[in-house]
């Protein structure tokens, strides 16, 4: 969990004045957010919003206001972390218990940055860490059948009181334990059609670049998503 030069190099290089700013869940995003929070105070003009009330409160904190999602028109840069990267970017998120906001700020923004500690690149995703699935709250004992059909072992996710978490949006999580996933685009496929899933963990094809910081060497490594550079909106 040092991975906080990942997350000033990832502010520093993508957070430009004038732009809008989504604000991702967890201690990477919280780092990113410290360093935000300076940019601003040194006269920055910039737009947040948050992907969950977590951020919300600690991005008030630090004196950020947060934007009604459906109020603005475009999100330039994400900056978010991740529980898991494969060489090809795509990532297991949610540990956090965010993945829906998450998700759907991911896909509205311009480039989504992730910043994480380097042991968090895999070859393969599922390896480390269970596949987090929100699900709706109605029959989620049958929503989590018809996850083990495919293939892993769903675990309801509790707090601390072993009573169910329950997400931002009102919904369970299950965090489902694959041996690996070797096909995480047919994986999110196959999850997306259970009736009673809302979302599923996997953000294909959605990260812009990762900042991995490599403990050992001190430095950060950064991995771009070239496929993702196309038509992007310029800024100085
Ligand atoms: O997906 C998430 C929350 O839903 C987080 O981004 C993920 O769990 C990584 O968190 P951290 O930066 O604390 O390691």
């Amino acid at each position: 969990m040092k991975k906080r030069p990942a997350a000033e190099k990832a502010v520093d290089d993508y957070v430009r004045d004038g732009m809008t700013i989504g604000l991702g869940t967890g201690n990477a995003a919280n780092m990113a957010i410290d360093r935000i929070a300076e940019l601003v105070d040194e006269g920055y003009d910039l737009k947040f919003v948050a992907t969950s009330l977590q951020t919300a409160s600690y991005a008030q904190m630090h004196g950020l206001e947060i934007s009604d999602i459906d109020q603005v028109d475009h999100i330039d840069v994400t900056i978010d972390g991740a529980d898991e990267v494969d060489p090809d970017l795509n990532m297991i998120k949610g540990l956090g218990g965010a993945l829906l906001r998450e998700k759907i700020v991911a896909s509205l923004t311009e480039k989504e940055i992730i910043v994480v500690d380097g042991f968090k690149v895999t070859d393969v995703l599922g390896k480390k860490v269970p596949l987090p699935v929100e699900v709706c709250r109605f029959a989620h004992s049958k929503t989590a059948s018809a996850l083990s059909s495919l293939g892993c072992e769903p675990l309801l996710r509790t707090n601390g009181d072993g009573k169910a978490f329950v997400s931002d949006g009102g919904n369970y999580i299950y965090d489902c334990r694959f041996k690996s996933i070797s096909d995480p685009v047919a994986l999110e496929s196959a999850i997306d059609v259970i009736p009673g899933v809302v979302e599923c963990g996997l953000f294909i094809g959605m990260a812009y670049a990762v900042e991995a910081y490599c403990e050992e060497s001190d430095s950060v490594k950064e991995l771009i998503f070239k496929d993702r550079t196309a038509g992007l909106r310029e800024y100085p």
